[in-house]
């Protein structure tokens, strides 16, 4: 059925509210690609994780080896990185640790979001955060200011919970209406609440050697963890990040290159971009143009991460629109060695994260281990 859908990624029509800036496919599309062997970059159990997860250890390795069943269906096609799966059995995880704590201290994470305008599908996520959040005993707190709000209103709810105790983790929807001057707003949030990472200090110290920051953005560490938890190895690897925002693309290559990838950047102004593309090993794409990156762009048995969420025309669909990534997948997937759906696979992620985020900071706070 999904192949059917995705049978041609240059027909994909997008929806009006983003740009068409698809490739033409005729000039970069080589059909035969699928008849190249991938090479397997995989290792059959998952890479130690970090201390902090190291619980959840157990479960994940589970979920990536019933992955590895489930999905391959033959020799040619990429395995598939079910992020949904993996979330879910996070999400479980954290649960978990939420009883534990309130048991012994009596405390209950508190996550606060607040959304400026009423895009949506700021709505959506933001929908949808809440819902992640009662699931696992999270505790949310939600302010809808209307568009035309003033930087200084926003910054006041933002003090309001930079000071609240009942509060862990503190979120601005993004994007913020156009008169608003994000660094202002972003600044605003205490860095030991700043669940998204997206504060100055916690970027910076992600940048430099030696530091850590209190939180990694939400959506590269999904990433990272979908590579951890799939056993790709990074050490020593090429790795392309294409897209280099603040909140995906910039955060993601500082990520692969703590982990000593080398790591190339590719953005709008990159010239020959399928070339440098395919010479990596590892691509996390993050562009918000569909199906930008073609078959022909990936080096065979690479590991993909799709970023993207982009909504196209689809009559057939309830919604009239589907989502697709910034990778064409029916061609990628013939030749990686695996890669995350569309749907399914970094979205979820980034939730997750954001919930792991708000338990790590009650904890830190509460200095419970
Ligand atoms: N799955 C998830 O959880 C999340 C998904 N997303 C999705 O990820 C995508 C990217 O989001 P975000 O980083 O916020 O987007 P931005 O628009 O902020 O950044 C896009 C980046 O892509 C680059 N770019 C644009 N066009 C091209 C091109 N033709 N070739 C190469 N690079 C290009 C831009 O380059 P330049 O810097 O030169 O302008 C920019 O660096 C979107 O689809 C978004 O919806 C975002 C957040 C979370
Ligand atoms: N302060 C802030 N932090 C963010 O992390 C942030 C943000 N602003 N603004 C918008 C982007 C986008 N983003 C997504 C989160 C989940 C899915 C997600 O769960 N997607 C599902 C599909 C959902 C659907 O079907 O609509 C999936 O990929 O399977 C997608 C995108 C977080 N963002």
């Amino acid at each position: 059925m999904a192949s059917s859908i995705l049978s041609d990624c240059s027909s994909a029509r997008l929806l009006p509210f983003r740009r068409a800036l698809l490739p033409p496919p005729a000039a970069r599309f080589r059909p035969c690609l699928a008849l190249v062997s991938p090479r397997r970059l995989f290792v059959s159990s998952p890479a130690p994780l970090p201390p902090r997860l190291r619980r959840m250890d157990s479960v994940l390795a589970a979920a990536a080896s019933s992955a590895d069943s489930a999905t391959v269906s033959t020799d040619a096609m990429a395995k598939v990185i079910d992020g949904k799966m993996v979330a879910k059995q996070i999400r479980e995880e954290i649960a978990v640790e939420i009883t534990r704590m309130k048991d012994a201290i009596g405390i209950v994470p508190g996550l606060a979001v607040i959304l400026v305008g009423s895009r949506k599908d700021s709505q959506t996520y933001v929908r949808n955060k809440k819902k992640a959040c009662e699931a696992v005993g999270i505790k949310s707190y939600e302010v809808n200011l209307p568009e035309d709000s003033s930087e200084e209103e926003v910054i006041k709810h933002i003090a309001s919970f930079n000071s609240d105790p009942s509060v862990h983790g503190i979120l601005v929807q993004l994007p913020l209406p156009r008169h608003m001057n994000d660094e202002n707003i972003l600044n605003a949030v205490s860095i030991e609440k700043d669940v998204d990472g997206f504060h100055p200090l916690n970027i910076g110290r992600l940048a430099m050697q030696g530091r850590d920051p209190f939180f990694v953005p939400c959506t590269p560490k999904g990433c990272m963890e979908l590579l951890h938890r799939y056993g790709v190895e990074i050490k020593g690897k090429r790795a392309v990040v294409i897209g280099r925002s603040n909140i995906v693309g910039m955060p993601a290559a500082l990520l692969l290159q703590k982990a000593n990838a080398t790591v190339s950047i590719v953005h709008s102004q990159t010239k020959n971009p399928e070339e440098i593309t395919r010479q990596a090993d590892i691509v996390i794409a993050a562009v918000g143009v569909a199906n930008l990156v073609r078959g022909n762009w990936i080096k065979p048995g690479a590991a993909i991460i799709d970023v993207g969420i982009n909504p196209v025309d689809d009559l057939d669909s309830p919604r009239g629109y589907r989502l697709v990534g910034d990778v064409c997948y029916e061609e990628a997937s013939k030749v990686a060695g695996a890669i995350t759906p569309v749907p399914g696979g970094v979205g979820p992620m980034t939730i997750a994260m954001l919930l792991s985020n708000t338990l790590e900071s009650a904890k830190r706070i509460n200095k419970f281990k």
